[in-house]
């Protein structure tokens, strides 16, 4: 269970976390509550800049909250942030922001291996994690042979071969191509349906829609809905957020379908303003 309470997290204007002296700068999640039940699939929907990264990267830790409280199963995440960062797996938004090995099992080892797990325990992690994003048996492919598709698996399985309780993901289909979003999309329900937790953030509901079990939708830092999907795309679709046409309001000039952005080349990823790619790791 991941508990959220009352988060709140300011940049400076500058680009750095905020100094917490209450000068200016973006407030990128403001006063946040939402606890998230082990189980559960929970969709963060939002424009781009309405603050999900923030919120996400505070269940690991990568961002420290500058008030309130986020803990993992009943842990504070400020007070044990091993902890949290083995219990929440975060694939971030761009695979090549966390792809550290040559290889695919290289990669996928790489978790564990901080952990100092045994050498029998890391291949079985590997082989179950390959195989649970239906890479099975291509451990030794190198990384730099794969699809966009393929290296988001491979992100995947790295994050689950850490064996988390939460499986959180950032704009998992962001450059993926039709296939390729199935492809995850079938992994995801896979995982979900045996009993992992998961988190997708994103601006496009269409292809996780089927799957969630809940929306919280963000607006410039705050929860604006908190609904099961057939409620939340109502206010969704006036946010920014890419609804499925059947859901998306019949006399709007497009805004539920996202305008004219074509699906899959999307807005790309989001850069935060610092100039520096939004970097970290799923491993402690
Ligand atoms: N490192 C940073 N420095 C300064 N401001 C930042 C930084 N990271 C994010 N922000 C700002 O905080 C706000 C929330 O950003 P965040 O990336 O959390 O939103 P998001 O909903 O995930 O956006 P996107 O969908 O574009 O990734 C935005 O105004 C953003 O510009």
């Amino acid at each position: 269970m991941i508990e959220v309470d009352g988060v709140t997290c300011r940049y400076e204007s500058g680009g750095g976390r905020s100094t917490g002296d209450g000068s200016d700068g973006v407030v990128a999640v403001d006063d946040v509550s939402v606890s998230i039940p082990d189980g559960e699939f929970l969709v963060v929907a939002g424009a781009n800049g309405s603050g999900k990264t923030t919120l996400v990267r505070t269940f690991n830790g990568l961002v420290r909250p500058d008030d309130g409280e986020v803990a993992v199963n009943g842990t504070s995440v400020g007070e044990d942030l091993v902890a949290a960062r083995t219990t929440v797996g975060m694939v971030f938004q761009d695979p090549r922001d966390q792809i550290v090995a040559a290889t695919v099992g290289g990669d996928v080892a790489f978790g564990p291996e901080n952990l100092g797990r045994s050498h029998a325990e890391i291949d079985r992690r590997v082989e179950e994690a390959l195989a649970a994003v239906n890479m099975s048996g291509r451990a030794d492919e190198r990384v730099e042979t794969l699809s966009g598709g393929e290296r988001e698996r491979v992100a995947i399985a790295g994050a689950l071969a850490m064996e988390p309780d939460h499986l959180v993901l950032d704009e998992p289909f962001t450059g993926l191509d039709e296939p390729a979003r199935r492809s995850v999309v079938d992994r995801l329900r896979a995982l979900h349906r045996e009993g992992t937790s998961v988190v997708v953030v994103t601006h496009d509901l269409r292809d996780v829609i089927d799957l969630a079990d809940r929306v919280v939708g963000l607006s410039r830092g705050r929860v604006v809905v908190d609904a099961p999907p057939a409620e939340a795309v109502g206010t969704l679709s006036g946010l920014d957020v890419r609804v499925p046409e059947s859901c998306a309001p019949k006399d709007e000039s497009g805004a539920g379908e996202g305008g004219s952005e074509p699906r899959g080349g999307g807005s790309g990823p989001h850069r935060d303003g610092s100039g520096s790619p939004k970097t970290g790791s799923g491993s402690p």
